[in-house]
């Protein structure tokens, strides 16, 4: 059976008395939601330790949106995963679009972050997608199949999320297709060893697309970035029907 991933990635957004007011407003709705959901957070760093004791013993589960490779080290700016494990954090997404378009990310160092997520028990959220430019040249399948041949040398994909999120998507208001990013996500899963990963969809995921979106058979669930920032319009994305 493929898990159900509904995430929310707040990118850098929330300060600590944010984090507590969303809760306050968004964890009474968790008594809808069916038990078979996850139901994930990915916060900036600072609000990790704080999520990870309000959220003790609820059914929220934490993910960070970055690790480092190495254990420890000279890297500024950069987190290790025995950090993030230490204060509870279960998840971590790796190779965000805007993390390669922005800061340099790279399949080789996408590759790299995947297996030391997975070295210290984190289960990663591999994000692959294509740019406008790269759908209109008709290449997201060949994309898409470059990400994932790169980034998944010697990943195990028995601990493993992926999220497709096509960059035009990302933020815009224009969403893919939900029958378009069924179509897409059932062409990565046929590149997998296992089958079973749960698959992602990402880009704005919004409360009045996420019935459609999750009603497709390819769709395990999705990764939500500014509708994930309500307390309840993420109620209503993590309640859908
Ligand atoms: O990048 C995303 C999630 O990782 C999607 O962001 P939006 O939901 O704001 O389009």
């Amino acid at each position: 059976m493929r898990k159900i991933v509904i995430a929310g990635n707040w990118k850098m957004f929330k300060t600590q008395a944010e984090t507590q007011d969303f809760l306050r407003g968004f964890l009474p709705h968790l008594d809808e939601t069916p038990e078979e959901r996850e139901v994930l957070l990915c916060p900036p760093f600072t609000d990790l330790n704080i999520l990870s004791q309000s959220l003790h013993g609820s059914r929220v589960q934490l993910g960070a949106q970055n690790v480092h490779w190495e254990d420890s080290g000279a890297y500024t700016g950069e987190i290790a995963a025995q950090m993030l494990t230490e204060i509870g954090v279960r998840y971590v997404i790796v190779g965000h679009s805007e993390r390669r378009q922005f800061f340099g990310e790279t399949d080789e160092t996408v590759n790299l972050r995947l297996k030391a997520a997975q070295k210290h028990g984190l289960t990663p959220v591999l994000c692959v997608g294509e740019t406008k430019q790269q759908r209109d040249a008709g290449q997201t399948e060949s994309l898409i199949t470059t990400q994932l041949d790169k980034d998944l040398v010697n990943v195990d994909q028995d601990n493993l999320v992926i999220a497709y999120e096509p960059i035009w998507a990302i933020g815009t208001g224009d969403t893919c297709e939900a029958k378009e990013a069924n179509r897409v996500i059932g062409l990565i899963r046929s590149q997998l060893k296992n089958t079973n990963v749960s698959i992602q969809y990402g880009g704005s995921v919004k409360p009045n697309n996420i019935d459609e979106i999750m009603a497709q058979p390819e769709i395990d669930g999705v990764l939500v970035g500014g509708a994930s920032l309500e307390p309840e319009s993420f109620a209503r994305i993590v309640n859908y029907q």
